[in-house]
């Protein structure tokens, strides 16, 4: 008997879980293929900080109970300087963040298989995707097929449908500690924050961050690019797990710290511009498609949108009586990308890298600036808004800005 869903979906993380979870409830068959096993579920794929704001936990019904702790700030830091903001916020406990997710698509129908390694596309003679292999000689068919296997991108890097490069990589890794000092005189208060630090000294080319999880413990971690940029400020021969450790060696907040037993976190994304994300009964979601917001690296959100995105492509798509699941039918799940998972990606990912290509005595003027500006200055300069991303310009920008049109113009 043919193995047959009408949607099949690699990959149980925020957003194969959540597409799941939208599909089930619309009344679709949809299977999930995971290939960490259940009983140690989520393992490997336990990779991230989890920091979310109140907006991702309404829309999508997430409860208290996956939250570590919540925060009412979000902090810059620069080598010399910080900058706050208040923006309530939560920080998640990712693994029962992915486990909630899981249980409550079964609960609505959706069918798990763990253990369950994706390799390749099926095709039909058209070429066109029929179902996917799996675990070397199984094989599942559907309507359509999801990859939402985050950067292993299995499927749609055989359909050719994503291209993502390894010089746009960026690696991080995480601690959770106890034992961290919070409220440091030489700091910001740190207690009910979130904290991401500028500093190519600690991150060369990217960006640090402590979040509190609650009383003295946080999870303290560091990620950048492997790029130019990385290697004009980088320490000959250091690794990305070298850099972290040097911080917490040094950082006076970490000097009574530890690293809790076992809770060591990593994990990649691509920060580039997204090109296509669907073809002929194929969508591709979450960080698959590097919808990342490339500032802060804050993915959760954006995966469960695209997620939402694709289950409502295919319900509109499926409904319809043609049941037509062409290209050109699917469309309307890119349309519905670019509006609402990330919209102005190409201006945000510019002002990335300029952020990232200053140097760290312009940091330390960044949070001057902001200190100077409207509360949402840099929430709009991040959404892409060039007149907010002027007002964090100056004159003396010139160079930078130049260093920045020569390197857009050699890439
Ligand atoms: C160190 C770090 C810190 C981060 N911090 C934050 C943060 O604070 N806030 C935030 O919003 N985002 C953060 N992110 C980003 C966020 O974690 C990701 O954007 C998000 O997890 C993407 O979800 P996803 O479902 O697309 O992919 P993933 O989370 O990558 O999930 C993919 C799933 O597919 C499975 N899989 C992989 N290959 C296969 C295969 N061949 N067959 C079957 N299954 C497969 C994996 O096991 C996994 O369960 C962070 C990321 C990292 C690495």
């Amino acid at each position: 008997m043919v193995d047959r869903y009408d949607v099949v979906i690699a990959g149980a993380g925020p957003a194969g879980a959540q597409c799941a979870r939208d599909l089930a409830t619309r009344g679709y068959d949809v299977v999930v293929l995971e290939t960490e096993p259940e009983d140690e579920f989520p393992r490997q794929s336990n990779k991230s900080t989890a920091g979310t704001f109140p907006s991702m936990m309404s829309s999508f019904g997430i409860p208290d109970d996956v939250v570590m702790s919540y925060t009412d700030d979000v902090v810059l830091e620069s080598p010399n300087s910080h900058y706050k903001s208040y923006q309530p916020g939560a920080v998640l406990e990712f693994a029962e963040f992915k486990r909630f997710l899981v249980a409550d698509g079964r609960e609505n129908g959706a069918e798990y298989r763990f253990d369950s390694r994706v390799s390749r596309p099926i095709l039909d003679e058209d070429g066109v995707i029929e179902g996917v292999r799996y675990n070397g000689d199984e094989e599942v068919y559907a309507e359509v097929v999801v990859d939402a296997t985050g950067p292993a991108a299995p499927i749609a890097s055989a359909l050719d449908v994503v291209d993502l490069e390894r010089e746009n990589q960026a690696i991080g890794i995480e601690y959770e500690m106890e034992g961290v000092e919070m409220n440091h005189p030489e700091y910001a208060d740190l207690r009910r924050a979130m904290m991401l630090r500028l500093d190519h000294d600690i991150a060369p080319g990217g960006y640090s961050w402590i979040f509190a999880t609650g009383g003295d413990t946080a999870k303290v971690g560091i990620c950048y690019i492997q790029n130019d940029r990385h290697r004009e400020f980088a320490q000959e021969g250091q690794t990305v797990d070298g850099y972290l450790d040097a911080w917490v060696d040094r950082d006076p907040r970490f000097a009574d710290a530890e690293v809790i037993d076992g809770k060591v976190h990593r994990g990649s994304a691509h920060i580039q511009m997204p090109d296509e994300m669907h073809t002929d009964r194929f969508l591709a979601i979450g960080d698959t498609v590097p919808s990342i917001d490339p500032l802060w690296g804050e993915g959760i959100h954006k995966g469960m949108k695209s997620a939402r995105a694709a289950a409502a492509t295919v319900d509109r798509c499926l409904t319809d009586s043609k049941r037509r699941l062409d290209a050109e039918s699917l469309a309307v799940y890119e349309r519905l990308w670019h509006r609402d998972v990330a919209p102005r990606m190409k201006s945000r990912l510019m002002l990335t890298r300029l952020l990232y290509l200053a140097p760290n005595e312009r940091y330390d003027r960044f949070m001057r600036d902001l200190r100077k500006t409207e509360e949402n200055t840099l929430e709009k300069a991040n959404q892409g808004e060039k007149g907010a991303m002027a007002k964090l310009l100056h004159l003396d920008d010139i160079p930078l800005l130049a260093k920045f049109a020569r390197e857009q113009l050699g890439s």
